[in-house]
């Protein structure tokens, strides 16, 4: 069996008077599609808040790559090596959608502040390195052509395709991506799907929030199920479907 990337135990989160994840554990394999489903406020968001240093949890203990790993601040995340993109799509407007990915790459860069003042030898060939990578990333998820155009002009579905070349630039051991099918049409939902299942192909490991269950059932490999902050079934897609307290859930919310 492929070694373990994320390995999240017992995590626990309260707001007030509301527990909203109780002692909740994922598990999630190299090269895997991890799905995480249910209904609405069930705690998925703040579940992928926790592990990526957003929200501090109550309780829990985290492995990332077989390392001890404490999400405890965003940056420190991302150098841990988690990236994630965001529900409401959190790009800088301004910026072009190569300058866009060029800042997820400097994560991993190693000039620093003063290499850049200065603008030394090593931090000139860094920077177009650094370019060059994001160029590539732009054609992996299929908008090179708009490299130059800023982030704001770019179409919905390609903001979003924008926002996962940007996590990948920072070369993560896990990615996690936030409802990356909302707003997204029938044919932008297809594309997306190929992108995701070519990420995976590539051996990179996602953990994935999604509405759409189609998505879900047809891209993951192994699923858990929140209602309520608690996990009520995992499993892969198949068994989590037939899963009684998983229909229960969906049927009595209204579904999704
Ligand atoms: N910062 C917060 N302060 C107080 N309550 C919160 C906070 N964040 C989330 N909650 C509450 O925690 C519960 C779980 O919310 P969460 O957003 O994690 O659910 P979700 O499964 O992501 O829902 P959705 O599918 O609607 O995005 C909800 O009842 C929500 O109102």
């Amino acid at each position: 069996m492929s070694e373990t990337i994320l390995k999240v135990q017992g995590v626990s989160k309260r707001f007030g008077g509301l527990q909203a994840l109780s002692d909740v554990g994922i598990e999630i394999r190299k090269g895997q599609v991890y799905g995480l489903i249910g209904p609405n406020g069930a705690g998925k968001t703040t579940f992928f808040n926790v592990i990526t240093g957003l929200y501090i949890p109550d309780a829990g203990s985290f492995e990332l790559g077989g390392q001890p790993y404490k999400p405890s601040a965003v940056h420190l995340v991302a150098k841990a090596g988690i990236a994630r993109t965001f529900q409401n799509i959190r790009l800088f407007a301004e910026m072009t959608a190569l300058e866009n990915v060029m800042v997820g790459r400097h994560v991993r860069t190693h000039s620093g502040l003063i290499g850049a003042v200065l603008r030394t030898g090593g931090f000139k060939r860094e920077e177009i390195e650094i370019t060059e990578r994001a160029r590539q990333l732009l054609e992996y998820v299929g908008i090179g052509k708009y490299a130059d155009y800023k982030a704001r002009t770019l179409s919905y579905g390609d903001q979003r395709r924008l926002e996962i070349a940007r996590a990948l630039a920072t070369d993560p051991k896990l990615i996690a991506l936030d409802e990356p099918a909302a707003g997204m049409n029938a044919t932008e939902k297809v594309v997306l799907r190929e992108l995701i299942d070519r990420i995976r192909r590539d051996g990179r490991t996602i953990l994935l929030i999604e509405h759409d269950v189609k998505l879900v059932m047809g891209l993951c490999d192994r699923v858990t199920v929140l209602d309520y902050g608690k996990q009520i079934a995992e499993g892969t897609p198949a068994d989590v479907q037939k899963n009684e307290k998983v229909i229960e859930a969906y049927l009595g919310t209204g579904g999704h």
